[in-house]
């Protein structure tokens, strides 16, 4: 409609999105000079600009609403309007702004400097979580060993922000309440614009759950083969320092464990790199190739010359992965600290994944350039991966050697992926239903340590390596509960990417449904243009549309739906039932005796 008052909204709202794409761009800036040089200065000056922004934010959000333009005739103006009213922290007055920043930062500071001493040398002390405790953990095999960082880890990374904790939990809960929404966690929840959600989440978890089980009761299983009845119960909680990960969220770097074909040993990519003598910067041109093969955004100079791809030796970082938008003149860049292995090769593709989204919806009004569905921001990465690190593709780049593989080969590569992708969920689901809990002040105070631990053994049948009390306090020694970062959007994104995939992998004429030749574990989309063609309209559009619209467009579903996932995993399911019956493996958990009952 061009009646003269849309005309005036849409001037008002052209100006006021330049205006916010440079607020973003001063944030960004200043988060990202923190982020790549923590130090105490650079910390505080960050904070200063974001409370300049927060203030600016809500004079914004006041005249928003003076000028009544979310009751515009015109669709655009009004999702704008209700997005740009939506102030989150912004909407604490400027001391309790302060203080809830304050908390955030100094929990990211503690998770980013956090050194621990070495099992073999005490007097060691300068052990970080990457590359060093990672390292120790996916390769050690001494359950004594792998438990003491792992103690050694959540004693220095979680219990000493018990207090900043608090802080975040009473100063996010007034932010909530002053956007009018009952707690944290539904202003959280309302990114996903469906009311349904919070439903959906939990009826897809219960959808999983009997495929979980086969998989953690066949790993339970040949664990308590390798390590002994006194190390592994037969059908209680598996302690999870064993599973090659702090967090146990993936055990792929252990699956030399519990392969179940071992006679078809799997090609180690590390090796093959090293043997290649693959740089970092290797990687990343690989996935850049890739999708400049799709037809989609290269990475421009400023990446490569303004990013941090490898850990420092002269200053502090946060190591902890992250993909940087500056709002300006297509200045993307990454932030990690890369090693050469597959667990830094998915990383890799799942960042690029960031950035190319940031690429493909820049010239969108700075209100639209964000993603309509959280999970479909953590998904784009991982759906690439899906095809760049498939055995057809490895084998394109003479990382492995048989590109099609035989039926147990087949089963050992979807055991693998299975590893990282449905092991994942009861550890995502768990992340935030936690956090909704604490958020809506279901669970006393006293209580929160040990209402984790009750969590994780309940959805994910894993407990501590050593008994934990309320006393501790173990949840910010993941990164995300010290960062302030919502974590349905990963849970989400593990659904929607098989959906995503089977789209691109019709598109690419490599999947028919049914057909056994092309299936979606064996599809490559490289160098498919009009898969990249329907990747690149679902990006470019941004946050402008509702995130069903775009979905429907794309893939033709309209809902977060498993049904791709399981089409991709099948024949692994239907092999682990036949052969969990035939070992006679006992399936489930009960509750975990790691915490006091
Ligand atoms: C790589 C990132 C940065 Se957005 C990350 O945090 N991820 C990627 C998958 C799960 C989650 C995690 O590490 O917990
Ligand atoms: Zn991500």
């Amino acid at each position: 409609s061009c009646s003269a008052s849309v005309l005036q909204a849409q001037r008002f709202f052209e100006q006021e999105n330049s205006k916010l794409r440079e607020r973003y761009h001063a944030e960004y800036s200043a988060a990202y000079t923190y982020n790549t040089n923590v130090t105490e200065e650079n910390r505080r000056a960050m904070i200063v600009v974001y409370a300049e922004s927060a203030s600016q934010n809500k004079l914004l959000a006041q005249a928003v609403r003076a000028g009544d333009y979310a009751k515009s005739a015109d669709a655009n103006i009004r999702r704008q309007a209700r997005m740009l009213q939506d102030l989150g922290a912004d909407a604490l007055d400027p001391s309790d702004y302060l203080e809830l920043k304050n908390a955030i930062s100094s929990m990211q500071s503690n998770y980013a400097t956090t050194s621990v001493c070495s099992y073999t040398n005490r007097t060691d002390c300068s052990l970080t979580l990457e590359p060093h405790i990672q390292e120790r953990l996916a390769n050690s095999r001494d359950p004594a060993e792998l438990a003491w960082y792992w103690r050694e880890w959540y004693d220095k990374a979680g219990t000493p922000m018990r207090g900043n904790f608090e802080k975040y939990v009473r100063l996010t809960r007034k932010a909530a309440h002053l956007n009018d929404y009952r707690s944290y966690a539904d202003y959280w929840v309302h990114f996903y614009e469906d009311a349904d959600f919070e439903r959906q989440l939990d009826a897809t978890y219960k959808a999983l759950l009997p495929f979980y089980r086969q998989i953690h009761g066949y790993v339970r299983y040949r664990l308590r083969q390798h390590y002994g009845p006194e190390v592994v119960p037969a059908e209680g909680n598996i302690p999870m320092h064993l599973l090659g990960n702090m967090w146990a969220q993936s055990w792929n770097d252990v699956i030399d464990l519990f392969t179940p074909y071992p006679e078809k040993p799997f090609v180690d990519v590390k090796l093959e790199m090293e043997r290649q003598e693959y740089s970092v910067r290797k990687l990343f041109e690989l996935g850049d190739q890739f999708f400049q093969s799709l037809g989609m955004r290269a990475l421009p100079a400023s990446f490569w010359n303004l990013s941090v791809l490898e850990r420092p030796t002269d200053r502090e970082v946060v190591c902890h992965a992250s993909a940087w938008d500056f709002y300006q003149d297509s200045d993307v860049r990454i932030k990690m600290c890369t090693e050469l292995n597959t667990h830094y090769l998915y990383v890799v593709h799942h960042e690029l994944g960031h950035i190319q989204y940031y690429l493909q919806y820049e010239q969108q009004p700075a209100v639209f350039r964000g993603a309509p569905n959280p999970g479909f921001h953590e998904a784009v990465g991982d759906v690439i991966a899906l095809s760049a690190m498939s055995a057809k593709h490895l084998k394109s780049l003479n990382l492995t050697r048989s590109g099609r593989l035989d039926e147990k080969s087949r089963i050992n590569e979807l055991f693998k992926q299975a590893l990282s992708k449905i092991v994942f969920l009861p550890f995502g689901y768990t992340m935030d239903k936690y956090r909704y809990a604490v958020f809506r002040g279901e669970l006393d105070e006293s209580q929160w340590n040990c209402a984790f631990w009750q969590m994780r053994s309940e959805f994910g049948g894993l407990e501590p390596p050593l008994t934990r009390s309320n006393s501790d306090f173990d949840p910010p020694a993941k990164y995300h509960i010290d960062a302030d970062v919502e974590y349905l959007r990963y849970f989400a994104a593990h659904i929607f990417q098989f959906q995503f995939h089977r789209a691109l992998c019709r598109l690419a004429g490599q999947y028919a449904p049914g057909d056994s030749q092309q299936t979606l574990d064996n599809c490559d989309i490289f160098g498919s243009k009009k898969a990249g063609q329907a990747f690149k309209t679902f990006l470019s559009a941004g946050n402008s549309k509702h995130w069903k619209i775009v979905l429907e467009e794309f893939t033709g579903e309209t809902e977060m739906d498993p049904a791709a996932l399981l089409e991709y995993f099948d024949p692994l399911y239907q092999w682990l039932k036949q052969e969990n019956s035939r070992l006679g493996v006992p399936l489930g958990w009960g509750n975990t005796n790691k915490i006091p009952s």
